[in-house]
């Protein structure tokens, strides 16, 4: 039961969003500065709102041996101190892309349909049973494939962004395994009926559309 129900959750590669048409062309050297930036500082709102997404998993689970560790995440992304973490290299990224920290957090660029996709996002961890908003952060399972060609694409067509500036990839290639992991631990620890599974298997699905919803927001804000 255990293996037809982690093979459901697997299935949902086939709905991940690197399959997005946008993706498609970024990781094929398709797109052009403005659409690379579009991408870099509409993304930027979803990097922000992860950790506030982390925390509302936190302050829904009982269950301090799942919070010990799941707490790791939001210093990931905000760091212990300034300068440090996964929010500060995608502002790193933008500069390096040709975005001034300013106008990423400003969200000067930021579409009204990326920032609804991601506050779906947020409002799902922190409106449903916590085990389903875990569920929901397993398309960190597909991610690292996606990452990898992502890195290799940027340094093989866009030679204008300075690499260092992909330093936030090369970090999740690490540290996504390692959630991914511990997530898929949480959910078949405590889905253990077909009702709770089926439970998870529907929020990993809403989170597939929510990253697709935010590349269809984005490409249609930077069209070719
Ligand atoms: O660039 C990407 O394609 C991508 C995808 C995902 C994802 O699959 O949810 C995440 C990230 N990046 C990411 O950088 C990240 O920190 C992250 C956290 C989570 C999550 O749901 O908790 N997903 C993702």
């Amino acid at each position: 039961m255990t293996t037809d129900f982690v093979g459901a959750l697997r299935a949902h590669s086939r709905q991940y969003h690197d399959q997005h048409p946008l993706h498609v062309r970024m990781n094929a050297g398709e797109c052009d500065p403005r659409q690379i930036r579009g991408w870099v500082a509409n993304r930027f709102y979803y990097q922000e709102n992860i950790p506030r997404k982390d925390a509302a998993i936190l302050a829904n689970c009982p269950d301090p041996a799942v919070r010990r560790r799941w707490v790791r995440r939001i210093t990931d992304h905000d760091g212990t101190g300034p300068g440090e973490g996964g929010i500060e290299a995608w502002l790193r990224l933008g500069e390096a892309a040709g975005l001034t920290r300013e106008e990423l957090l400003d969200h000067r660029h930021l579409v009204p349909s990326a920032r609804f996709a991601v506050d779906a996002y947020v409002g799902f961890a922190r409106t449903r049973p916590w085990v389903e908003a875990v569920a929901s952060s397993l398309t960190e399972l597909f991610a690292p494939d996606l990452m990898a060609e992502r890195l290799a694409a940027f340094e093989k067509h866009y030679t204008w962004i300075d690499p260092q500036g992909l330093a936030y990839f090369r970090a999740r290639l690490e540290q996504a395994p390692r959630d991914s992991e511990h997530a898929l631990e949480v959910v078949t620890t405590h889905c253990r009926d077909a009702a709770s599974q089926a439970l998870a298997v529907r929020a990993l699905s809403f989170k597939c559309d929510v990253l697709w919803s935010l590349m269809d927001a984005i490409d249609r804000a930077y069209p070719s």
